[in-house]
Order: C-alpha cells, then structure tokens, then sequence
C-alpha cells in the first residue's frame, strides 16, 4: 500500500481499502495516482496515515446522544449560566404551552360538535379558545426570550470550547504535536467549537420537540390507544433515513479529513509569499495547480457518492412512510365506519396527528442534527481526554538552585513511529546510549554530521522529549522527575527553526520572556548582546515595525537580520543555559565572528552555551566538544585534544581547511589569468 493514497477516501470509492486495485476505485483519478505512486512517483507525502476506522452504528447512535448532550450542556454552563437557564426555561415553557394549547382545541372541537343550538355551543367553547389565543401568545414571548438567549449564549459557547481546544493544544508534550494520530485528532476537533454553539439551538429545538410530542401523543393516547403506534411508524423512516445519511457523512468526513487537509495546504502554498519565488522559477505553479485539482476532484466524487445514496435511502424512507401515513388514516376511517370513535374524537385526532408528526419530523430533523453536530463534539472530548494523557507535567522536583553540571546517562530516544522510506521497519534510535557531561558556566559544542543527533540532544537537554531509556540529570536530579516549567525557565533557545512571528520586531525580541511584563531597557540590552542594533535602526519604524511582509505595513528581513534577532530573543529570555543551534548560518563572515565573541561574553557572564555548528573554526574557543555520529558519542575533549587525537573531529576540520587552503591556492594563478 506504499505509494497509494492511504485513507485518503472514503468506503466505496476509497483507495485505502486493503486488496482493492486502482481500477476499483473510480474516484481515484489519472492525476492522483500520479500523484500518490503512479509513473512519476510524485508523493507529496501526505498518504502515510492508515488510522483505525470508526465504530459507528445506530444504537450507539442513540446511545452515545445523552452523554454528548450532556457535554453540550455543561459547555453551555461554563459559558453562561443564566442564559442556559433562560433557554431552557422558555423552550420548555413553549412544549408545555403547546400540550396546553392541544387540550383546548379538543374542547373547543368538543363543544363545537356537540348537540343543542349554535349560540350556545359558540359560548360553551368561549373559555376554551379564549385559552387557546392567550397560550399562542405566550407561546410567541418565550420564544422571543428562547431566540435572545441563545443568540447570546451560542458565540460564548463557541468562544469557550475554542479556548479549550486551544489550550489543549498547546500544553501537551511536543511529542503529542508531532504524532500523526493525535495531530489528526487536532485537525477534526477543531470542527467542536462550532458544532457545539450549534448544538445549542438544536438542543433547544429537541427539547421543545420532545415536550410537545409527549403532548399530542398523550392526547392521541386518551383518544385511542390504537392511533400511537401508528403514528410512531410514520416517523420511524425518516429517524432512520436522516440517521443514517448523518452517520455516513461523518464516516466520510474522518476518513477525507486529512485529504482536505492536504487540499487546503496546496491551495496555501500557491499563494504564500515564501513559496511565491520558487513557484515562479521553478515553474511549480502548475505542479501544485494539476494537484490541487486532482485532489479536490477526488473529494467531488466522494460528494457525488454520498449524495448518490442519500438520495437511494431518501427514497426507502419516503416509501415507508407513505404506507405507513396511508395505513394510519384508513384506521381512522375504520374506527369511525365501526362506530368506535365519535366525529368531533376524530377530528382532534386528526390535529393531533398532524402535530405529532410534524412534531416527530422536526424531533428526527433535530436530533440528527444534534447527533451530527455531537459527533463533532466528541472528537473534541476525545482531544480532551487523549490530550490529558500526554500533558506536559506539572510540579515535580526542583532542580538544585546552582547545578554544577548537567550529565547524560546512557540515553537512548528514537522518534515514535515506523521509517518513513521503509514498509514497517523501526526508526533507527536518533540518540544512542549516550553519556557525556556539560559543566555549567562554560561553552559546550555540539559536532557531528547532519543526522547524527545534535538537535535531538538539545531537544531532550530543554525537556522537549523524555529519554527512551537512560538519564539527564541536573547534578543529582533527574529531568524526568523535575518540574518541566522551571526547566523551561532555565533554558533560552535559538532553534535551527526558530519562530519568525508575524508580529513587530519588538514583540519578536520580548516573546522570549512573554510571562513577564515588557522592559525596555532590558529589550536594549539583549538587541544590543545579539548584535542586532543596526538590524533595528534599518527598519522603517525602528522595534515597531511589523514583521510580516503580507499585511499592510508589514517588512520582511533577510536570514541573517532574523538570525540576530532570534538570538537576541533568546538573550532577552536570559536563560541559565543557552542553546544555540547553527547561529551563524545565514550570517555573513563578519557577522559570524561577531556573534561568536558574543556567545563567548555570554558565557563569561556565568551562562552555560550549547552550540551545535558546522563551522568548525568557530568551535575552537569552545570548553568542550561533544562529537556525535549516527546517533553516538564518538568523541569528547577540548578543540585542542580532539585536532590531536585525529579522530573524526580532526578529519572533519582538515576538510574544512582543506577547501579554505585549496582556494587560498587558486587564487594568485587566477588573478594572474
Ligand atoms: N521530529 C522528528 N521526527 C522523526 N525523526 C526525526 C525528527 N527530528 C529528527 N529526526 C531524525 O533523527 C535523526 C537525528 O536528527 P537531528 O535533527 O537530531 O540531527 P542533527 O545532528 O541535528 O542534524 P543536522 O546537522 O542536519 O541539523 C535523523 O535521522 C532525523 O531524521
């Protein structure tokens, strides 16, 4: 299944399924298996998901509908407690009005039919229709009320299941962020928030449904016990029709989710200004264009699918209702041919019908609504509840106030999940039983080539993972015992992949101590540290200007500019230890050696430097240098040690140098050509 658009569809003319060749699947077109492994073997990359299906059926249908309406309504509690009460104060006043308003039909049809002359049967049902307009009244306030409560109540609902969507999202560990699975579970959860401020007016329309339907077939009851049954099997249909459609929706909507995902992406790159140069020289326009295409007619011909058997189950309902409405009236017809049932009881039973089915239509209308809309905000309680297995943790043992180093015992970690270029082989460990020692106070670098660990290193030193196996300890404390947020605190870091916010150039700097209120000096300071004055004095309003090139006003900087920025992000955060992944490369020779003697003064001040570089001249001033390959600690000492022992640092150097002295040869000679 390697190469082929794994869950990418849906049952039927999904290309996922196990065993199914591409020529069972015609809404799998040219382009897409193009796209996905055909010929050209063009895979985006996004194919690789193959999640377990969903066990959805009609009886857990209905049985999972209390428990999520439930949900709603504690979301609607958190939102707005007054306003819940109000909405359901009104809409269940309104189904009470309406039985009340069914009862005084029947006595005023009571009366009307009845013997004696016409004046008198005109005063005897008076009080009863008198009844009847002022519960049509009343009827019409609460809805008002009902319709102003929930106006207000829905946007915070939203506003509130938002919130906690977010908030969810960002205090999990980055392991969670970076898992497939639960990134899916992101991606379709952030439909709940919406579907729960909808679910608050179908709730209020259930509710009111429910009340008068336990009116009409009450009413029905007392006229004859024969009329409800019937009346429940003119509905059942459509129950099952619109059910049914609901669930194969939301059974398509999971297994396409990724897909319109990667829709959306492809739309973005086209028009994203970073991608704009590349697409324009590369030509890759029409590339992402024949793609995006090929996508989105995928996703059509699920549409035309689900549409297709809409339609067929639209039609079985149709059938069996018309029998059943055929089979309910000709009862009628016998009660009143036998003489069971007297005109004017005939008469309100034929109302009552008609409300009752009106009102179990619009109950079955609702309640799928509602259940589709729940579904949604399931998978939002699911995020919650996977989200509160893989929260960063809170509290934990304090780390010793001045640690004099920080130790690696033995860790091993291998980023979850299979290969990606190999059919269900492991990943290889991105550390392996590493032990080394960074002392405290002093610079440190990282060395090795791309892919032998160092990023994963930092990442595992700043808490961002936990090791598979083996220690990182803070002089005697174990990080993975520790209290993660104050590890935070103690760490500033100039990832290789730092964030260029879209924000001004004097919230890029501040975000690295965003907890604590703003200070100018110190914001001074750290440009200052970071060399990166002459960046802000260039820009058109100084810190004040925005860094985001698509909005109006908004200025773009070039690698560099922001690599001295993020550096003076981290010097603003002023952490214990300094991580700096490649600082220097996007900057040009001079910038190099400036930022360099700066990351040297820093750690003159007492801060500990990590460094990961390439540029192995830079390293030379380092305390000590780790050396990785393929996931292993190969080497340690200091610059000197290490060009003495010839080993892999040694061998990496002299190929450095080597091409500086190779050049340096050729240059006289081309000069003199
Ligand atoms: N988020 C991730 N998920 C899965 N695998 C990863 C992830 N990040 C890195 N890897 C893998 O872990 C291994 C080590 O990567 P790492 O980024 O630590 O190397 P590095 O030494 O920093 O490389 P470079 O010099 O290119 O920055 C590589 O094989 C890489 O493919």
């Amino acid at each position: 299944m390697a190469g082929k658009a794994r869950a990418d569809g849906a049952q039927g003319g999904r290309p996922d399924e196990p065993g199914a060749s591409d020529a069972d699947h015609p809404g799998v077109s040219d382009s897409e298996r193009l796209l996905f492994g055909g010929p050209l073997r063009y895979d985006t990359g996004w194919n690789q998901h193959s999640d377990a299906f969903l066990e959805l059926n009609f009886r857990a249908m209905i049985t999972r509908l209390p428990a999520l309406l439930s949900a709603s309504l504690r979301l609607a509690r958190q939102a707005d407690r007054r306003a819940t009460r109000a909405v359901i104060a009104a809409e269940t006043g309104r189904g009470a009005a309406q039985a009340v308003s069914l009862l005084a039909v029947n006595s005023v049809l009571g009366r009307l039919l009845a013997g004696g002359p016409i004046e008198d049967r005109l005063r005897d049902a008076a009080p009863a229709l008198t009844t009847v307009a002022a519960v049509a009244l009343l009827s019409a306030l609460l809805r008002a009320a009902s319709t102003y409560a929930t106006g207000r109540l829905e946007p915070k609902v939203e506003r509130v299941a938002t919130e906690q969507y977010l908030q969810r999202a960002a205090s999990v560990e980055l392991t969670a962020i970076e898992d497939h699975a639960f990134h899916k579970l992101l991606d379709t959860a952030q439909y709940g928030a919406a579907s729960a401020r909808r679910m608050i007016s179908y709730a209020t329309h259930v509710v009111n449904a429910m009340i008068s339907l336990v009116a009409a077939a009450s009413v029905l009851t007392v006229l004859h016990p024969a009329l409800l049954p019937l009346l429940v099997t003119m509905t059942l249909p459509s129950a099952w029709s619109a059910l049914t459609i609901a669930r194969r929706r939301y059974e398509s909507f999971h297994a396409w989710v990724q897909h319109e995902r990667a829709g959306r992406l492809l739309a973005s790159l086209l028009i994203e200004p970073e991608a704009a140069p590349e697409i324009r020289v590369h030509g890759v326009g029409p590339f992402l264009l024949r793609h995006f295409r090929s996508m989105s007619e995928t996703a059509e011909a699920e549409q035309a699918r689900l549409a297709r058997l809409a339609a067929r189950t639209g039609l079985i309902a149709a059938l069996w209702t018309g029998l059943a409405t055929v089979a309910t009236y000709a009862t009628l017809g016998g009660l009143l041919l036998t003489g069971s049932m007297a005109l004017s009881v005939a008469g309100t039973a034929v109302i009552a019908i008609r409300t009752g089915s009106a009102n179990l239509d619009t109950l079955v209308v609702e309640v799928n609504a509602l259940h589709e809309e729940a579904l949604f905000v399931g998978d939002l309680q699911r995020l919650h509840s996977e989200a509160e297995t893989r929260l960063i943790p809170v509290g934990g043992t304090a780390l010793p106030a001045a640690p004099r180093e920080i130790r690696f015992e033995d860790v091993s970690f291998t980023y979850p999940g299979e290969h990606p270029d190999s059919r269900g082989k492991p990943r290889r460990p991105a550390l392996d039983g590493v032990t080394l020692t960074i002392p405290l106070g002093k610079i440190v670098a990282l060395v090795g080539e791309n892919g032998s660990g160092k990023t994963t290193l930092v990442k595992l030193l700043a808490g961002l993972y936990t090791p598979d196996k083996g220690r990182v300890l803070w002089d005697d404390v174990d990080t993975a015992t520790a209290d993660r947020h104050r590890l935070a605190e103690r760490i500033a870091m100039v990832a290789q992949d730092f964030k260029r916010w879209p924000f001004t150039a004097r919230v890029n700097v501040a975000v690295g101590r965003s907890s604590a209120p703003l200070t100018e000096n110190r914001l001074a300071e750290a440009v200052r540290e970071a060399g990166a004055r002459s960046v802000v004095a260039d820009l058109p309003r100084g810190l004040d200007t925005l860094l985001a090139r698509h909005f109006s006003g908004g200025h773009s900087l070039s690698g560099g500019q922001w690599q001295r920025l993020g550096i003076a992000r981290a010097a603003y955060r002023g952490g214990r230890v300094l991580i700096v992944d490649e600082p220097t490369a996007a900057l040009d020779a001079r910038a190099e050696l400036e930022v360099f003697e700066r990351i040297r003064s820093l750690a003159g001040t007492g801060q500990t430097v990590v460094l990961i570089t390439h540029r192995l001249a830079s390293v030379r001033h380092a305390d000590l240098v780790h050396v990785l390959d393929r996931g292993r600690l190969v080497e340690s000492g200091t610059p000197d040690e290490l060009l003495a022992s010839g080993g892999v640092y040694a061998e990496l150097y002299a190929l450095q140098a080597e091409q500086f002295t190779a050049v340096a040869e050729r240059l006289p000679t081309s000069e003199a050509g």
